[in-house]
């Protein structure tokens, strides 16, 4: 619980509702306040022709005060937050959350609507905060669980929920903060932008930043079309600039356009061999880098490597569920052993791995693996258990929206925390933009040149665990599975066996994975978010599967073999 007395913003009051056509009023008699000097005309002139006269002052005034409305709040926070203020009023009338006072009045008594003390504030263009009173107020108990209305109500996404407590001398007030991502789309930057900001990260939206230190390793899911070439290439353009990228394209495809670019000289894989390889060689790279961070005189257990002067290293991979389709079980092994080596070492000797693919299954990416990927992005359509695999449980309540048409539009999290909407940077690709010609100017790297992010030191538990080097893959007995989902065991049985009877891939008996968990869990919301009962939200994750799955096998035909 937040002690001090935190800025809350503006009040909102039920007269907020007639912001617009107040300032519209105000502003146009304002503006046509000046003609008065004329009155003495005015009073020579007929009727009609005064009518005719005051009617056109009266259409130019309010017209420029309608205009000068839009543009404050296209411009200004201070007025583009009425619009939340206009919707949270609206919320809170239509779902009866206002308090009702009874006045006398000359002929008995009437009722009046009361607003609690409620404030609003947008501290920047991406985030909106909503305080509501705790003061045992009738409505305290509702305001207390309001996240998932609002976040609807808002177009937004919730992100946190804080305690505050006010300490006044004459009174103690507390209140319930509410955190939202705001306007997505507004908040999109352009490849231009993408950069490396030295506390935040790299830059990939007005307030979404990768901080690559201190979230170590990045997921990207998408979809066929979605945008995940274009981000992947973005990325590029700000991680060659601060240190080694290797770039491994199974697809042979998008990236083989950048083995000519000299800062990837070298560094672009496709063929399975050379792939394997790029990877053994970054745990040899780690390996060598530990070498040298320990025997440095000025070695202390907890420094990273940016501590040494030495740049990080990133291992890109583009469609990383094709790579492991073509790899024998041996190969397939050595592959799992060397990206096990690289997140859990990674951080501390600067090696970070960048993997995109459509979806995360636990085939394609252990989920003791997958959960060392600290930074989560979305792009295109996926479906509802890819969101869950992305997610996890954090954002076990969110409905997640598909926007037709918004190519680059997805979800962004830190593993743990809640998802947002997210924009891919904007590429202006049809005025003629080219990934190429621009990676091409940029400069090769010196060692010297590392930029060194502000992230905690490395801690003795990821020591620990870089030195036992294994992960484990967190498994469910029916009993503990049906208790995380909050269904009793017959239901969640009766689940698996439909699920497993229409070739979903889930396992009918323990000990189940995280995956299986996750494609109930999305049973179970999708039953929830849309009222559905159990078979219908069944048949509505198998059509999202069968989709998911005529997308994959339509993209492994398309990839060669390699
Ligand atoms: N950020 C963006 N800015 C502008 N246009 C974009 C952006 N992202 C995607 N596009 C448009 O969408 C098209 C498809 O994007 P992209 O190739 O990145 O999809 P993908 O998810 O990699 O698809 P696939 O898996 O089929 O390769 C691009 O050719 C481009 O025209």
């Amino acid at each position: 619980m937040r002690q001090k007395n935190v800025s809350k913003g503006a009040r909102l009051y039920l007269w907020n509702r007639y912001d617009r056509q107040s300032f519209v009023g105000l502003v146009g008699l304002l503006l046509s306040s000046p003609s008065l000097i004329f009155y003495k005309e005015f009073q020579a002139m007929d009727y009609k022709r005064l009518a005719l006269v005051l009617a056109a002052i009266f259409f130019v005034a309010f017209s420029f005060s309608f205009g000068l409305l839009v543009f404050t709040y296209q411009h200004f926070r201070a007025f583009s937050i009425n619009n939340y203020k206009r919707l949270l009023l609206n919320y809170l009338l239509k779902h009866n959350l206002v308090e009702k006072v009874t006045v006398k009045t000359d002929k008995g008594s009437r009722e009046r609507k009361k607003l609690a003390r409620i404030y609003l504030k947008q501290p920047n263009s991406y985030e909106l905060h909503v305080y509501f009173p705790i003061d045992g107020g009738t409505h305290q108990e509702k305001f207390l669980s309001l996240s998932g209305e609002l976040e609807t109500t808002f177009f937004a996404d919730f992100q946190e929920q804080n305690f505050i407590n006010e300490k006044r001398i004459l009174a103690k007030r507390s209140y319930v903060e509410y955190v939202f991502a705001i306007e997505g789309e507004r908040n999109r930057i352009h490849v231009n932008d993408v950069g490396i900001d030295k506390k935040l990260g790299v830059k990939l939206m007005n307030g979404v930043y990768w901080n690559y230190e201190s979230d170590p390793h990045l997921l990207i899911a998408g979809g066929t079309g979605g945008g995940k070439t274009v981000l992947l290439m973005s990325l590029l353009s700000a991680l060659a600039r601060v240190g080694q990228v290797d770039i491994c394209d199974p697809k042979r495809s998008d990236f083989v356009g950048l083995k000519d670019v000299p800062v990837f000289k070298d560094r672009v894989f496709i063929d399975k061999e050379s792939m394997m390889n790029c990877l053994r060689e970054a745990v040899v790279f780690m390996d060598s880098r530990y070498d040298v961070m320990t025997s440095h005189s000025e070695y202390k257990p907890g420094k990273r490597y940016s501590d040494y002067g030495l740049f990080p290293k990133f291992i890109l991979f583009d469609e990383w569920a094709a790579f492991i389709a073509s790899l024998t079980y041996q190969e397939y092994e050595e592959v799992v052993q060397s990206v096990t080596q690289i997140v859990l070492k990674g951080r501390a000797s600067g090696v970070f791995l960048i993997l995109a693919m459509q979806r995360p299954d636990g085939e394609y990416l252990k989920t003791a693996l997958r959960d060392n990927f600290m930074k989560r992005l979305v792009v295109g359509r996926v479906t509802a258990t890819a969101y869950r695999m992305m997610f996890g449980d954090e954002s076990d309540k969110k409905i997640f929206k598909y926007i037709k048409g918004k190519i680059g539009r997805g979800y962004v999290a830190n593993n743990g925390e809640l998802a947002r909407e997210f924009y891919s940077p904007f590429v202006p690709i049809e005025e003629g933009y080219d990934f190429i010609t621009e990676l091409a100017k940029l400069p090769v790297l010196e060692e010297v040149q590392a930029v060194q992010l502000e992230a905690p030191p490395v801690s003795n538990v990821e020591l620990e665990r870089a030195e036992a080097g294994q992960l484990e893959d967190k498994t469910y007995t029916i009993t503990a599975l049906s208790r995380k989902l909050g269904q009793p065991n017959k239901t969640v049985k009766k689940v698996i066996e439909r699920l497993a009877a229409a070739a979903f891939p889930i396992r009918e008996k323990a000990p189940y994975t995280e995956d299986d968990y996750y494609a109930l869990q999305s049973v179970f919301s999708a039953k929830e978010a849309g009222a559905l009962t159990l078979h219908e939200a069944i048949e509505e994750i198998l059509a999202d599967e069968e989709e998911y799955k005529r997308d994959f096998e339509n993209f492994k035909e398309g990839v060669k073999d390699f």
